[in-house]
């Protein structure tokens, strides 16, 4: 029996002539909070439905806590909030809750789940009645009633404002703090800084990036060191120690370097002055950028 707790090996999904996802190999541990990065179309959707059980590969092999995905779905071991599920309408949210709960073998009680996701409060609340940052809580709510090891969210803060998606995380990094496994798929950058262990980017639906959020910003070279020129030349920053990239705008000059310190230091040693020197926070989106250019 394997140990990861989810496994895609050189996975292929085509869909007429359309190759959606082109080889994944990619492994999970359990414990893990992973984030998948990719830009429209890169095969993230796809892969997570082929997680679930909700499409079949065309090619490879997909497993998850060493079974079948629709084996893992069945008992209640993988559980997923998907971009658009629909949220039965009609009934009240505790209702809703309740029956997810029957569903599964060993579900979590209906009190904690509607305590986990902040619930308590709109439990009598008709589902149609809901606001978007509430309909996401009851989703994440449902994903979570057959206590998954594997939890799947598909871009799960799409519809939420920046204070429902800040508590959303803290809900979702105490559920992971039990030792389950988290993959979500995201657009937002600082969301996969904040909060993943390890951040996978794929294109084409295969791995073009795969290391910690420190390590991938470090390979592009992510810090920034800015400053005006002040009427002298740009000559020779290149070869300035930890620097990657010289770009210069107008008067300006940005550095993008792995060693900030080593870099301004040299700096300071080799013009009289550094006007508006500004140190730049390591920005994800940038590397991301430049690793899968
Ligand atoms: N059912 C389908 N039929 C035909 N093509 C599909 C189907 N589903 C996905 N595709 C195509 O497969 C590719 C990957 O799509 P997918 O939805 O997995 O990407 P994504 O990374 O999730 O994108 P987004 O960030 O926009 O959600 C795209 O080119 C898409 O148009």
């Amino acid at each position: 029996m394997t140990q990861h707790a989810v496994s895609f090996q050189c996975v292929t999904k085509t869909f007429g002539s359309v190759r959606a996802v082109g080889g994944l190999d990619l492994t999970l541990d359990r414990g893990e909070t992973v984030a998948l990065l990719g830009a429209n179309g890169a095969g993230k959707s796809t892969s997570i439905s082929m997680l679930l059980g909700l499409l079949e590969p065309t090619a490879g092999q997909l497993s998850v806590l060493g079974g079948s995905p629709n084996q893992a779905v069945a008992e209640g071991r993988i559980g997923a909030m998907l971009q658009d599920g629909g949220l039965m309408p009609g009934v009240t949210v505790g209702a809703l809750v309740s029956l997810a709960c029957r569903i599964y073998p060993s579900p979590r009680p209906v009190k904690q789940l509607l305590a986990d996701a902040d619930l308590i409060s709109i439990a009598s609340r008709r589902t149609d009645r809901l606001s978007g940052g509430q309909a996401q809580r009851l989703r994440f709510a449902l994903a979570i009633a057959g206590n998954p090891q594997v939890l799947v969210l598909d871009e799960p803060t799409a519809a939420m404002d920046v204070e429902s998606r800040r508590a959303f995380w803290t809900t979702i990094r105490g559920y992971a703090a039990g030792g389950r496994t988290v993959l979500f798929a995201t657009h937002y950058m600082e969301e996969a800084d904040e909060n993943a262990d390890r951040i996978v980017v794929i294109a084409g639906g295969r791995v073009v990036t795969d290391g910690t959020p420190t390590e991938i910003k470090a390979a592009a070279g992510g810090r920034s060191v800015r400053f005006t020129l002040g009427g002298e030349s740009c000559a020779g920053l290149d070869l300035l120690p930890g620097v990657r990239v010289v770009e210069v705008h107008g008067g300006t000059v940005a550095l993008r370097t792995t060693d900030v310190e080593a870099t301004v230091r040299a700096l300071f040693a080799t013009r009289d002055q550094v006007p508006d020197l500004e140190v730049g926070g390591a920005d994800l989106e940038d590397a991301v950028l430049a690793l899968t250019r």
